[in-house]
């Protein structure tokens, strides 16, 4: 899941994209890019890295312009190499810098075709750099330099690509291009300032990044609908595909997303608090005489609903185990051996709040069970008398495909598995999951503000459709043993 961020003003805007992917950190930790269009020349620094560790000053100075892009990367595809950092850049036409998140499905056609009817070659394993060649290809057929040039390219490039894919693009000589897919599976928020009368710009993934760089959040990107901000600040919007059902993701609200941020209309942080009162009620409908004395949040992503958790119950809600502020977050990162390690560095429990107590932990959700394995255990060790878990998402037993990498279902942890026996393996005394109605009645919220949702990892269900053997040949791919083959070659 990575973070994207574009921005138009009327100076320079590298400082603006660098905070706002600073808070679009958690999206992704392990590379970092920004590109700015000045005069004929687009500038590209980009990196392995957190962001504050890939740019320094002299990186900072090259980037001069007033349009920008942005993006820090989880990958979902190909490596994680600095060759596939973003953004990536094509010279034709006119000059493109590109920046995705999300994830396509048909990248191995789409490559095929890219480089038969295309005669484009692609580079990288990077899907997203397939993206930009089919947009550039779809660009250049256009014989123009417009923003209707650009809508007709996106139109066509909603025809090719298939997928999840929130995008921001910088076109020397007219400006910024954004787009969302049909579906709008992958976020993107439109926002606006105006500065000595003048109006600026700014696309993201999260509404989070414009509150940093002053942004007023205008609305967001409508599912298959192209922007494009010309250099002197022109604003240009159009529906570039038919309407399609529009289903977000669902994940961005259980875990990925900021609890500041607002998307599609939607507060995550309420949203995560619903999850809670809705995990209570249903603990309460199950054992109504619980004997739970406190619920504990698992730091950070759980704590909203954990609280909720806990006022429902009416039992003591504590912090009981400490995170480590240095270590980032644990489910992005490449590959399982750095996940399992990496949790028992980032969390330490405080024993006097677990001593002979029946505590209640609660995360918001439970993927491979690395962190619930190894938490409950440490729950245990620091005395716990029974160690109850709740998950605020249901179980996940199917693979995503639209830009978390969990592309191996054998590797999830509830795959296959009844309830009872996730809980043997987490070695709880009682694991409760949220029903996936309650979880999408606590994100749509009072307002029903979203109808359908992209559930697929809890439910099996692709908006988009799957080839046949896509999951066998993403797992040749993907799967954790497949990525640390490729490390090791
Ligand atoms: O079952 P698993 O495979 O362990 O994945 C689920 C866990 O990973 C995430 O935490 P993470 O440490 O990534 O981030 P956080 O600090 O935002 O909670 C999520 O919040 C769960 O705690
Ligand atoms: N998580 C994402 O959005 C990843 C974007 C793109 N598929 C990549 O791997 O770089
Ligand atoms: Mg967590």
């Amino acid at each position: 899941m990575c973070g994207i961020i574009g921005i138009v003003g009327h100076n320079d805007v590298a400082a603006q994209l660098y905070d706002g992917l600073t808070v679009l950190q958690h999206r992704g930790q392990d590379a970092a890019g920004i590109a700015t269009s000045e005069g004929t020349r687009l500038r590209v620094h980009k990196g392995n890295g957190l962001v504050r560790d890939v740019f320094d000053q002299a990186s900072m100075q090259l980037l001069r312009g007033n349009i920008g892009i942005g993006h820090c990367r989880y990958p979902t595809a190909g490596s994680e190499g600095s060759d596939e950092a973003q953004p990536f850049y094509v010279n034709s036409p006119f000059g493109i810098v590109l920046a995705h998140n999300g994830n396509l499905i048909n990248t191995e056609a789409l490559r095929n075709e890219v480089f038969a009817q295309d005669r484009r070659n692609i580079n990288t394993e990077s899907d997203s750099e397939v993206l930009l060649n089919v947009f550039a290809h779809e660009l250049d057929r256009q014989k123009a330099l417009s923003p209707a040039a650009a809508f007709k390219a996106i139109e066509n490039l909603h025809q090719r690509c298939v997928g999840g894919y929130a995008v921001v693009a910088a076109v020397l000589g007219m400006g910024l291009v954004a787009f969302r897919d049909p579906h709008g599976i992958r976020p993107l928020v439109l926002g606006k300032r105006t500065v000595n009368g003048r109006d600026e710009y700014a696309v993201a993934s999260e509404s989070v990044a414009l509150d940093l760089t002053g942004f007023e959040r205008l609305r967001d990107v409508r599912p298959g609908e192209g922007i494009v901000v010309t250099a002197d600040g022109q604003l240009f919007t159009q529906a570039c595909a038919e309407e399609q059902v529009h289903t977000p993701c669902i994940f961005e609200y259980v875990y990925f997303a900021r609890p500041d941020s607002m998307m599609d209309d939607v507060s995550v942080h309420k949203a995560r608090m619903r999850m809670g009162q809705k995990l209570g009620e249903k603990i309460l409908r199950l054992r109504p005489d619980h004997d739970i004395d406190t619920v504990i949040p698992i730091p950070d992503s759980s704590r909203d609903a954990a609280l909720e958790v806990a006022n429902v119950l009416g039992v003591k809600y504590r912090e009981g185990f400490i995170k480590n502020r240095y270590v980032g977050r644990t489910f992005i990162m490449p590959g399982q051996s750095e996940r399992a390690k990496s949790v028992r560095r980032k969390l330490n429990p405080i024993p006097l709040e677990f001593r002979n107590r029946v505590v209640l932990l609660v995360d918001d959700s439970i993927v491979r069970g690395t962190t619930s394995q190894q938490i409950v255990q440490m729950a245990r060790d620091a005395g716990a008398r029974k160690v109850y878990l709740a998950s605020a998402a249901p179980p996940v037993r199917y693979p995503n495909i639209y830009g978390i990498d969990m592309p191996t279902a054998e590797e999830l942890v509830a795959y296959n598995r009844s309830e009872e026996d996730v809980q043997a393996i987490l070695g709880c005394d009682w694991l409760i999951y949220q029903d996936l109605s309650d979880l999408q009645e606590a994100v749509s919220g009072p307002k029903h503000s979203i109808d359908h949702f992209d559930s697929s990892c809890f439910n099996g269900e692709y908006v988009t459709g799957t080839a046949d053997d896509y999951f066998e040949r993403i797992k040749h791919l993907r799967s954790d043993e497949a990525k640390k083959q490729r490390r090791v070659s």
